[in-house]
C-alpha cells in the first residue's frame, strides 16, 4: 500500500495554486508589486522543494532518495530567503540582495560534500535544517523587529533554531512514517496527508502575510493623507500639491501635452476673519475650496498652496482653456454665497457671506513646463488681478501667435491680460 497517495498530492498543489492565485490578486490590488512578487516567488520555491521532497515516495526511486531530499531543501531553504526578504520590503528594512544567493550556494556547497561522502539522510537533513534555522532567524527579526543587544540576537536564534527543530521533527516522523510504514502503522494515515499539512502551513503564512500587508498599506494610506491633504479643506497641501505637479510635469512633457496652472486666491478675506471671526473665515475657506473643486474638470487637481489661496493644475489645457476655466471659477464664487447660518455659536444677523477671488492664469504654452516657472507666472498674473481691482482673472493669452489667438477665449470685463 503507497503510504503517500497521489489524489493528496493532486489535491494539495490544487490548494496551494489557489491560494498564490489568491495571494496575486488580492496583494496586486495594493500595486506592492515588488513585495508580492517576492513572496508568491518564495511560496512557489518552498511548494516545489515540498513536491520534490515526495517524488521518491510517490515514483519509488528510494535509491536516490538523499538527492531529492538535498534538491528539495535546497529550493525551500531559497524560497524560504525569497519569502524573508519580503518581509523586510514590508517592515521597510534593507533587502538583503545576496540573501537567497548565499542560501543557495551554502547548501549546495554543503549538499554536494555530504553526497559525496554517502552521509547518512539525517545527517543530510541535519545539515539543511541548520541552515534553515539561519533564514528562520532572519525572517523572525525582520518580522518582530530588531534588538540590538546581545540578549535579543540570543532570544532571536533560540527561536528560529526552535522553528527548525520542531520542523526538523515532523519531517523526521515522516521519514519514519515513510521508511517503515509497517512498524508505525498508527502514522501512515497522517503521512499520507503530509503535503495537504505543509499546504495549510502555508496557507497559514500567506493569510499572516495578507494581515500583515492589508494593516500596512492602511498605515501608509492614513500616513500619506495626512501628509498630503489639507486639514481643514481636505485639498492637497503644499506638500501633496508639489508631487501632483510634478508628476503632471513628467507626464505633460513626456507625451507633449500643455498643462495649466491656476492661482485662486480670495478677495478681502482679512475681513471675514475680522468682522465674522475665524471660526467664519475657517467654514468660507471650506465651502470656497468645494465650490472651485465642483467647477473643475475631471482629471483637475486643487491643493491649498498659501492661507486663502488655491492653486490647481489642468492637465492637456492650455493658455486660453485655462483662462476659460479661471473665468468659470470666479464667476461660480461670485454667484455662490457662502452660507454661515448653520455655524454654531455664532452671534450674527448675516445668513451667507457673498464671496469673490482674484485667479492667476498661466499654462505651459508661454512658460514652459518648469512648476517653479508655472507658480511664478500664474502668481504674477493673480498679483495683476489683484492690482487691477480684483474680482478678475489674468492671463498671459494674449503673448500666444496669432494664429493661436484665433481660438475662443471668453472675454469680458473681469479678464485682463497680464502685460
Ligand atoms: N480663518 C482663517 N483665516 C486664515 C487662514 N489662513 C489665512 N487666513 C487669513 O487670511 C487673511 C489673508 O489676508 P491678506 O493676505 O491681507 O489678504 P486679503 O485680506 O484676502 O486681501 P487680498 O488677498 O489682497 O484681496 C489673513 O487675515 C489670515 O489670517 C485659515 O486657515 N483660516
Amino acid at each position: 500500500m503507497p503510504v503517500l497517495d497521489l489524489n493528496s498530492v493532486i489535491l494539495s498543489s490544487i490548494g496551494l495554486t489557489f491560494m498564490l492565485v489568491l495571494v496575486l490578486l488580492v496583494f496586486g490590488a495594493y500595486q506592492q508589486r515588488a513585495l508580492v512578487m517576492r513572496w508568491v516567488w518564495g511560496m512557489l520555491l518552498i511548494g516545489l522543494g515540498l513536491s520534490i521532497y515526495f517524488i521518491p515516495d510517490v515514483f519509488a526511486l528510494r535509491a536516490q532518495h538523499e538527492l531529492y531530499v538535498s534538491i528539495a531543501f535546497s529550493a525551500i531553504c531559497l524560497g524560504l530567503s525569497v519569502y524573508v526578504n519580503g518581509i523586510r520590503m514590508l517592515r521597510g528594512y534593507r533587502i538583503y540582495r545576496y540573501l537567497s544567493l548565499l542560501v543557495l550556494t551554502t547548501l549546495l556547497a554543503c549538499n554536494a560534500i555530504l553526497l559525496n561522502m554517502h552521509a547518512p539522510l539525517r545527517v543530510i537533513l541535519l545539515s539543511n535544517f541548520l541552515v534553515m534555522s539561519w533564514v528562520f532567524a532572519y525572517g523572525s527579526r525582520s518580522l518582530m523587529g530588531f534588538g540590538k543587544d546581545f540578549i535579543s540576537h540570543v532570544f532571536w536564534l533560540c527561536c528560529s533554531l526552535f522553528s527548525a527543530m520542531t520542523l526538523m521533527l515532523l519531517f523526521m516522523m515522516f521519514e519514519v512514517a515513510l521508511i517503515d510504514a509497517e512498524l508505525l502503522k498508527d502514522f501512515q494515515h497522517w503521512s499520507a496527508h503530509a503535503y495537504m499539512i505543509a499546504t495549510i502551513v502555508m496557507v497559514l503564512i500567506a493569510v499572516t502575510c495578507l494581515l500583515l500587508l492589508v494593516m500596512n498599506v492602511r498605515t501608509q494610506a492614513g500616513l500619506q493623507a495626512i501628509a498630503t491633504l489639507d486639514g481643514l479643506t481636505g485639498v492637497l497641501n503644499r506638500r501633496g500639491l508639489q508631487d501632483a505637479a510634478n508628476r503632471m510635469q513628467a507626464v505633460s512633457q513626456r507625451i507633449k501635452l500643455p498643462m495649466g496652472m491656476l492661482i485662486v486666491d480670495l478677495d478681502y478675506f482679512k475681513k471675514v476673519n475680522d468682522v465674522y471671526g475665524h471660526l467664519v473665515g475657517d467654514a468660507v475657506l471650506k465651502v470656497c475650496a468645494g465650490t472651485i473643486h465642483s467647477a473643475l474638470r475631471g482629471g483637475d487637481v486643487i491643493g491649498r498652496y498659501g492661507g486663502e489661496e488655491f492653486c490647481i493644475l489642468l492637465p492637456n489645457t492650455g493658455e486660453h482653456e485655462s483662462a476659460v476655466l479661471a473665468e468659470r471659477i470666479r464667476k461660480t464664487i461670485e454667484t455662490t454665497p457662502v452660507n454661515i447660518a448653520g455655524i454654531e455659536s455664532l452671534d450674527v444677523s448675516t445668513r451667507a457671506i457673498k464671496c469673490t477671488v482674484s485667479v492667476g492664469a498661466v499654462s505651459s504654452e508661454t512658460v514652459g513646463y518648469q512648476i517653479d516657472s508655472l507658480f511664478a507666472a500664474a502668481d504674477h498674473n493673480l498679483y495683476q488681478a489683484k492690482q487691477a481691482g480684483r474680482n478678475r482673472i489674468a492671463s498671459n493669452a494674449h503673448r500666444l501667435q496669432a494664429s493661436d489667438e484665433a481660438k475662443p477665449v471668453k472675454r469680458n470685463a473681469s479678464v485682463i491680460v497680464s502685460q
